[in-house]
């Protein structure tokens, strides 16, 4: 009979033998191989942490026990293990969410999709705890080796080690890998603790010794774990987190169950902070992830489970080829262009840039805030930046892109992939945040670019400016066909006019055109004309678009971003600077969180479509637009 089936929470866990336990870690892979091919996520990151999760939750008694997951991606199997293993609509509208959901379960906690907080919340909750008495609950952070790259991180770890008395677990899931292998000196550490002969000759007597001698507390693991300390420093370099005033125990099998068991109780009983090494396998127990040098199948489409065939090719070139390809022509053009990803080269395009010219590629790590702050100092250095990442990641460098780099007026280029609705990754992945972030920057000059074509030459535009801050931001997927203009007036191209003197002005932004387009067309049956315009570089909000909206009786601003303070917000304060009294409605996304579903379902949801662009602009004209021939005295 199976046994995962019967596991209904971590009680059930905790039931089973352990010689049980490697048959459901079997039928757990099995049931990610199967259920995640068919619709999409993080398989490789799963499958890495069937064992650990199994050990987390038969060591730790959730939710009593807070078990926090770092950045969240690899949590399909803690969600398995505590009620939820209906995964036929993971990451869909109405379906499980791919990270943790508190509103799915007690046993989830942090939401956030963005790495490195784990240890923050962490370290929070254990002062918490400590301050409340509540000495019967654990505090349990699980961070990967590459969201330990993130600064974050070693900001928390620097409280954490503060207090030697406050009990907290952290276990680190080594994989060497964040999407391609972890970069940076910590990368190198791991492996050093991982592989250096001495300190496994060492380890295999510790772990007898502590085998035979169970952990009673701090004196009798102090004597130990100097003992170890004084042996692992003749034998390997000075322990990173030990130095800082962590206990470590590891490196441990992260796939024996025993063994990670073990080191979790004799973590659990300890009386302070205490870092669990666990080394794991990105894809482990099965084959195409475990030999994919790419990624390890990080995050795949739906795709044959034998084949690895995508169920749903893609047609055409996507945002970020076109992007990557661009940038490559210009790399030739440009010696001083170099690029800078964090931990996400193939992802945001840059993979063709960095076989071409490696040596002015960086890979900083997940680290936003480093990357835009040494993008800050290759421009000082005299060489252009172009800094690729997705536009929700940018939201934590703010500081970075407005003190460093736009005060300081620095030519640094900042690519924004995934900007707008992205939909299944949930409310902390989509890209609604920068065209209102970046609103506030003095000197920082935003471009939207419509298609392909745009994409290209607003590239070259941007590298091209030497003295603020330049950022191209584009959705996630395929692009749409071509949008051409017919004029360009200063820097807004019209795209469409559908009357001789249309009445209503759409600004469309970026890839917001071909909806507003179809909206146009749409109106037109309604018996109101309208001009298409794309602004192109929508800040600064060009002169020619507020002449342009003067000469309508109303304009209507359609965005792939949240509202407030958006492109409309900056149009509509242009067009009062400029006493340029016509009504103005501004589309967008909503302020708000916004749960997963596809990117097409969430745009018609909010109206950002072509028929939901031209309902509203309906309605706005029927109330704000006089009707030929009635009483100008009466509002229409
Ligand atoms: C701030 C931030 N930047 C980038 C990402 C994109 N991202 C998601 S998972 C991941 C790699 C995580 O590596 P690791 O922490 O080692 O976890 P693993 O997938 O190896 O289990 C990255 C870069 C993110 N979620 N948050
Ligand atoms: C967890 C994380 O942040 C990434 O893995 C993200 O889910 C990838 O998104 P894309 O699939 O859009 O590249
Ligand atoms: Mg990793």
């Amino acid at each position: 009979m199976s046994l995962l089936p019967t596991i209904q929470g971590p009680a059930d866990l905790r039931s089973l033998a352990p010689a049980d336990l490697p048959l459901l870690a079997e039928e757990i892979r099995d049931f990610l191989i199967d259920a995640v091919t068919r619709t999409g996520g993080h398989l490789g990151p799963n499958l890495g942490v069937v064992e650990l999760t199994i050990a987390l939750h038969r060591v730790f008694d959730s939710p009593t026990d807070r078990i926090l997951w770092d950045t969240g991606h690899q949590a399909y199997v803690h969600k398995l293990l505590t009620g939820r293993q209906d995964f036929s609509r993971l990451r869909a509208k109405d379906g499980l969410s791919g990270y943790p959901s508190r509103a799915e379960s007690v046993h989830d906690l942090i939401e956030n999709s963005h790495a490195s907080t784990a240890l923050g919340y962490a370290d929070g909750l254990a002062k918490a705890h400590q301050l409340l008495g509540r000495t019967d609950r654990r505090t349990v952070a699980v961070i990967g080796d590459g969201a330990l790259t993130g600064g974050l991180a070693w900001e928390a770890l620097n409280n954490i080690a503060e207090a030697r008395r406050r009990p907290l677990v952290i276990v680190v899931n080594d994989n060497e890998r964040s999407y391609a292998r972890t970069v940076g000196g910590l990368a190198h550490h791991l492996a050093t603790l991982r592989t250096t002969q001495g300190y496994e000759r060492f380890l295999a007597l510790g772990k007898g010794a502590l085998q035979r001698t169970p952990l009673v507390g701090q004196p009798i693991f102090d004597a130990l774990h100097g003992a170890k300390k004084g042996f692992k420093d003749a034998f390997t370099p000075q322990g990173l987190f030990e130095d800082l005033g962590l206990k470590y125990l590891g490196p441990i099998d992260g796939h024996d169950i025993g063994a990670v068991e073990q080191a979790l109780r004799q973590a659990r009983n300890f009386g302070g902070p205490v870092i669990v090494h666990c080394l794991t396998v990105k894809g482990r127990g099965y084959r195409p992830a475990e030999q994919d040098e790419a990624d390890r199948f990080h995050a795949v489409n739906a795709m044959d489970p034998y084949t690895c065939l995508p169920v749903s090719p893609s047609a055409g070139a996507s945002w970020t080829s076109v992007f990557g390809s661009e940038l490559v022509a210009l790399g030739a053009e440009r010696p001083d262009l170099v690029a800078i990803t964090a931990a996400m080269l193939q992802p945001v395009g840059l993979a063709k840039f960095a076989q071409e010219y490696p040596e002015r590629t960086f890979d900083v790590g997940i680290a936003e805030q480093h990357a835009v702050a040494s993008a800050a100092g290759l421009a000082t250095g005299g060489l252009h930046p172009v800094v690729a990442v997705y536009a929700t990641f940018l939201n934590r460098a703010f500081d970075q892109v407005l003190m460093d780099v736009a005060l300081h007026r620095l030519g640094v280029t900042f690519v924004l992939d995934r900007a707008g609705v992205t939909g299944n990754d949930g409310a902390s992945h989509n890209g609604m945040w920068d065209m209102s972030m970046l609103q506030l920057v003095p000197g920082l000059r935003l471009a939207a670019p419509r298609d392909a074509d745009q994409l290209r030459a607003q590239l070259r535009e941007a590298v091209a400016v030497a003295d603020a801050p330049t950022v191209l931001r584009f959705p996630k997927g395929e692009l749409g066909p071509a949008v051409p203009a017919l004029e360009r007036i200063g820097g807004v191209d019209v795209l469409q006019r559908t009357g001789p003197a249309p009445e209503i002005l759409l600004v469309a932004v970026g890839s917001m055109a071909p909806a507003c387009l179809d909206a146009a067309a749409l109106l037109l049956a309604e018996g109101f004309t309208a001009t298409v315009a794309d602004p192109r570089w929508v800040k600064p909000v060009d002169p020619a678009l507020v002449r342009l909206a003067a000469a309508h009786r109303l304009v209507v601003t359609v965005e792939d971003n949240g509202r407030v303070g958006g492109v409309g917000a900056a149009i509509a304060q242009a067009m009062r600077d400029a006493d340029v009294d016509v009504p103005l409605r501004d589309l967008g996304i909503p302020q708000e969180f916004l749960a997963h579903a596809s990117r097409g379902e969430i745009l018609e949801e909010i109206g950002l479509t072509g028929t939901g662009v031209a309902a509203q602009t309906a309605v706005f004209a029927k109330q704000l637009l006089p009707i030929p021939g009635a009483d100008p005295t009466h509002a229409g």
